[in-house]
């Protein structure tokens, strides 16, 4: 049975872990510190500067991650901002300016690049192919702008720094800049943000579809990508001594994809392990036996590749089973609804109550010349359960799109619970009590059953106990989502749905590849749900048995407009829809 609970003050609401970092992060977290402060009593000095170096690099490789790894965005310029930040600190020396005031200035326009690139790239749909674009041209541009103000950058020749005296102290300094980087990155990527950010980059659809605004949450974590690179950059140009354009490179760009690769991505220590492996492997073999380390390097590339996708630091994954991606444990639901809230929330279900639930006038679309809605106008009622059927290519997709907001109608308008929705993005839409299933689930395949229905608990507006039928997908933490059968897949989606506390869910042939059996569980499911929450439906839906069972009205949807609506029996009998859908005389 589906409950609706309103979350009231200290009602016990399942927490998802701890908030904060867990001991078993803290604790390696520390040692790892604690002997990385000790290095310099116990190392040479040249193991001293290679390691800060590594640490540098490291950094920056962590930078990469919060864009690659953890946002899903492959960017091949990154060493655009790692340039910045190394170039504001060479200039502050050169030209007597206040370092602080000229790292802020490496910032912002780390920032203020970084924010358009990745909106256009996600304007895109599928953003690798123009952000990679995008990240070189904006490299090749800082390198072109480097090598031709001589004056400023000394041009070709670059800018030497004087580092610091004692090469232990900039390693501690850099330590404690690094660490507190890294600490506060990590806090984020494990709070709700992070969990968002794993919706949005793994699958922005169900992302959208669950409430989450995954282009926000994207250019967020690739804006702070750009700002941790620049750090790296900054701390980096002291260590190296000199920063000429070079720095700018592809080289540089393309070798923090390798130190990442290797390392691990999507998590803490895996950029900073490649990176160090990798520099002082450089500094250590790269001069005397240089061919031969390029060729070892590229071969254990290989091989951790292939072996090991999750790289050094993930190949535990190798030999345990169970979903490689995990929802970050300190993120705990904030349900926007409490007893304060409750007189207001009974206000707006009332209100609901006497508003349709979906209100279309004169919807019209078009894909190029073919003209598939001619003037769509339907009502439907607060909790009613309405199958859109109509002839193959007849529109009904389209039409569910355009409610849902993945479409944008070219004319007419679209009212949900009487609010003016045509220009609403899909979260915006959700809020609104939007719940959508699509003809092939949409599930988050790497996360496992029980963490897909976290992910959606956390962003829903309320509590939502789901029924016990659902137990089963609800504590499955042990394989990931893409295991699962057909059948239950689909129910992980409708699980995830119905924990979004729905108000219209639109489903698009939610039975299409199940057996009898489980179609008419998933069917007898549905009709409970909108019978006990109110929930109205649009199903599109093709099988006239499954239209039959579920049905309180049928909407026709011929040549682009509504030509019958109405009860079943009555659809049958109407000789137009016989016509023209049936094809019958
Ligand atoms: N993104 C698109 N670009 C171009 N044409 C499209 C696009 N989406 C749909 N169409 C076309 O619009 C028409 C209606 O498609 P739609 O999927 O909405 O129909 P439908 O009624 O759901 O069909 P079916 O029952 O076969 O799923 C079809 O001719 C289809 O080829």
């Amino acid at each position: 049975m589906l409950v609706i609970t309103q979350v009231r003050h200290g009602a016990a609401v399942p927490r998802t872990g701890g908030r904060g970092l867990r001991l078993n992060v803290a604790v390696p977290f520390v040692l790892i510190l604690v002997l990385l402060a000790a290095a310099p009593f116990g190392l040479s000095t040249f193991a001293v500067a290679t390691l800060t170096l590594g640490l540098c690099n490291g950094l920056f490789a962590y930078g990469l991650d919060l864009s690659w790894g953890r946002a899903g965005l492959l960017s091949v310029g990154h060493a655009s901002f790692f340039g910045l930040g190394a170039y504001a600190v060479a200039l502050s020396q050169e030209h007597g300016w206040p370092p602080a005031a000229l790292l802020a200035l490496a910032l912002l326009t780390s920032v203020g690049i970084a924010v358009p690139v990745v909106r256009i790239g996600l304007a895109s749909g599928v953003p690798d192919a123009p952000l990679i674009l995008l990240t070189i041209g904006v490299s090749l541009l800082l390198q072109h702008a480097a090598t031709s103000l001589t004056d400023l950058t000394g041009g070709t020749n670059g800018l030497s720094i004087g580092g610091s005296d004692t090469v232990s102290m900039y390693y501690l300094t850099l330590l404690v800049v690094a660490a507190t980087v890294a600490l506060t990155s990590v806090t984020v990527v494990r709070s709700r943000f992070g969990a968002r950010l794993i919706a949005a980059s793994r699958n922005p659809e169900r992302a959208a579809q669950t409430g989450i605004d995954p282009v926000r949450v994207r250019t967020a974590a690739f804006a702070a990508s750009a700002a941790v690179s620049t750090v790296a950059g900054a701390l980096y140009a002291p260590a190296a001594g000199l920063v000429s354009p070079q720095i700018f490179g592809l080289g540089l760009s393309t070798s923090v994809l390798v130190w990442l690769a290797l390392g691990g991505r999507n998590s803490t220590l895996g950029p900073f392990l490649g990176a160090i492996l990798i520099t002082a492997g450089g500094q250590m073999l790269g001069s005397t036996w240089q061919g031969w380390y390029v060729l070892g390097l590229a071969a254990l590339f290989v091989l951790v590749v292939q072996v090991a996708p999750a790289g050094l630091a993930g190949i535990s994954q190798v030999w345990t089973r169970g979903p490689a991606l995990k929802l970050p444990p300190a993120a705990a639901p904030r349900h926007r609804k409490t007893d304060a809230d409750t007189e207001e929330g009974d206000t707006e279900e009332d209100d609901a109550e006497e508003t349709a639930a979906l209100s279309l006038q004169g919807i019209r679309k078009s894909f190029g010349p073919v003209d598939v809605l001619r003037g769509v106008d339907l009502t439907i009622g607060n909790g009613r359960c309405v199958c859109l059927i109509g002839p193959n290519g007849a529109g009904k997709s389209t039409l569910l799109g355009i409610v849902a907001g993945q479409l944008t109608a070219d004319t007419g308008e679209v009212r949900i619970f009487g609010v003016a929705a045509g220009g609403l993005p899909v979260h915006d839409r959700v809020r609104l009590g939007v719940g959508r299933m699509f003809q092939i689930p949409s599930v988050l395949t790497e996360l496992s059953p029980a963490d897909n229905t976290r992910l959606a608990r956390l962003i829903a507006p309320r509590h939502i106990e789901l029924p016990a039928e659902y137990d089963d997908l609800a504590r499955d933490d042990t394989g990931e989502a893409k295991a699962l059968p057909l059948a239950d897949r689909r129910r992980l989606e409708l699980a995830m749905v119905l924990a979004g506390a729905p108000r219209l869910m639109l489903l698009d042939e939610p039975a299409a590849g199940l057996g009898p059996d489980d179609a008419r569980a998933l069917i007898r499911e549905l009709k409970d749900v909108s019978r006990r929450t109110g929930c109205t439906l649009l199903v599109v839906e093709h099988d006239m048995a499954i239209v039959r069972e579920l049905a309180d009205d049928v909407v026709v949807l011929h040549d682009g407009r509504v030509i019958a609506h109405g009860p079943m029996d009555e659809i049958a009998a109407d000789p137009a829809v016989r016509e023209a859908y049936l094809g019958v005389h």
